[in-house]
């Protein structure tokens, strides 16, 4: 009566946690029985595999951790009972322990005919291959009996181990007290090869980035280890296994890629570099389009500046060709009117702000109507081009000498008086008549020189110069005259 009193306020306990919690004692459909063995019972004493990761281990914090962990906090939490952990060294050390009863419960062991003395076991809650570890250079070992007569190094205890005891008598097994030890002594060639499961030969490869240690190979063995509980408590087996039935697909599967993952966290994480890759190759891409883009503007502006320079080019010499044009006379290449009476400016402005004096001759070939009618007019432009040379000749290189119009031509001596334009001219009238004109033999010039004076403007000062070349024909031709 008091029995089934205290089991209504559990279930009632029970139904008060199960509104806070997703799963509970209560949902796990136990029997009167169980639920008055939990209501005894608030906690169980746990021994573990002190080092075999990613399945178990106890940490540097004395806390367990690994895939089995997970699934006992899970059940723990389902039986709403407190899982103590019993520290071991080894894992022959912790058989022993629940041998001894010091701990009710092994989180992760394989059922065996020798353990059954002892323990009660749950389902199986997880399956995991055994595999042969090999340093790097060894072959691929297709089968287990390939290498029956070698060194092979297993843990102490562990059901593997027991199995090849059994499978192969012959062989010369060396047991270890953990996964580090069996690796050791395959490093240092005292043993051919160590077995365990894949999962913790991996993680151990993975964790301590070993190199020369691969898998070689798969035994046609694997395990389904379950939860051993002392036998001599046979409800606490039966509620570890109705908590551990109620753990869903995803919570397996969640703790499975907690620990699995956590390889690949601490190794190479594939999926970041192939998304650093990608990142990267987008960018380099991206690079290479900007890269040619610019490339081809490049050649765009390169193409636009060339065409410009040589526009600019052309434009220049079109400026040059039309300066030439509206400053030069074409027969002669002297000066033309237009270019003499911009110099007459520089000159007078010259005069007004520094009183420089400059002369101006105007002058003609004698008779020259003679020589378009006897010789023609291509020869009077013939002689008119020579008699424009011999001006040249004999002037200085800053007298401006032009033509003024048809065969009539004048110079602008800068810097020059009177007396200095009298001089030059004279010498012009001279070399002149010295001068034999091929076509026509020897021609002679009249002169008229004259200079700035005070107020002139330019029509003065050509006025005067024309009224002195009027005089010098007047008189007979072949003269200078100054006004
Ligand atoms: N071939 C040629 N003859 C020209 C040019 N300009 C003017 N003349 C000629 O020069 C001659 C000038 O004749 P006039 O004014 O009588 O002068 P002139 O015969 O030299 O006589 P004076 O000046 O008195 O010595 C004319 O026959 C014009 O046709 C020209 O560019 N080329």
């Amino acid at each position: 009566m008091c029995k089934a009193i205290t089991t209504t306020i559990y279930k009632f306990y029970l139904l008060l946690a199960a509104i806070a919690l997703p799963y509970n004692a209560f949902s796990l459909e136990l029997t009167n029985s169980e639920l008055t063995y939990l209501q005894k019972t608030s906690a169980i004493k746990m021994c573990v595999d002190p080092d075999w990761m990613p399945y178990e281990r106890i940490n540097q914090f004395g806390h367990h951790e690994g895939i089995a962990a997970d699934y006992l906090s899970l059940v723990a939490k389902r039986l709403n009972i407190q899982v103590k952990l019993v520290r071991t060294h080894s894992w022959a050390q912790t058989l022993e322990f629940a041998k001894q009863r010091r701990c009710d419960i092994i989180s992760m062991a394989r059922k065996t005919a020798d353990r059954q003395a002892y323990f009660n076991f749950t389902q199986p809650y997880i399956t995991y291959p055994f595999v042969v570890a090999t340093l790097v250079d060894q072959p691929f070992i297709e089968s287990f009996d390939l290498i029956a007569d070698k060194t092979i190094a297993a843990v102490k205890g562990y059901a593997v181990t027991e199995h090849l005891k059994l499978q192969y008598p012959t062989l010369n097994l060396i047991e270890v007290a953990n996964i580090d030890e069996g690796i050791q002594l395959v490093r240092e060639k005292k043993s051919f090869a160590y077995v365990d499961s894949a999962l913790a030969i991996g993680y151990k490869i993975q964790q301590s980035a070993t190199l020369d240690i691969k898998v070689s190979g798969q035994l046609h063995y694997s395990s389904s280890p379950s939860i051993a509980v002392r036998n001599d408590e046979p409800l606490l087996v039966n509620v570890i296994d109705k908590a551990l039935a109620s753990i869903t697909k995803e919570e397996r599967q969640a703790i499975y890629n907690t620990w699995v993952s956590i390889r690949f966290e601490k190794g190479f994480d594939y999926s970041l570099a192939l998304q650093v890759l990608l990142l990267v190759g987008s960018f380099l891409i991206l690079s290479l389009y900007w890269n040619r883009r610019l490339i081809k503007a490049n050649e765009k502006t390169r193409k636009a500046v060339n065409e410009l320079n040589a526009a600019k080019t052309l434009l220049e010499e079109k400026n040059a060709s039309l300066e030439q044009l509206a400053t030069v006379d074409m027969l002669t290449g002297l000066h033309n009117r237009l270019k003499i009476e911009e110099s007459f400016e520089v000159e007078l402005n010259r005069y007004d702000r520094f009183h420089s004096v400059f002369s101006v001759i105007l002058l003609d070939l004698d008779n020259f109507k003679q020589v378009n009618d006897e010789y023609g007019h291509l020869t009077g432009d013939l002689i008119l081009v020579e008699f424009a040379k011999l001006l040249k000749t004999h002037t200085r290189n800053m007298d401006f000498v032009g033509r003024w119009g048809g065969e009539e031509f004048i110079i602008l001596c800068p810097e020059t008086d009177l007396i200095g334009a009298e001089f030059l001219a004279d010498k012009i009238r001279f070399e002149v008549e010295q001068f034999s004109f091929p076509e026509v033999g020897h021609k002679t010039c009249s002169l008229g020189v004259t200079t700035i004076r005070e107020g002139d403007s330019q029509q003065d000062i050509v006025l005067r110069a024309d009224q002195a070349l009027y005089k010098a024909k007047g008189k007979g031709k072949n003269l200078v005259e100054l006004n």
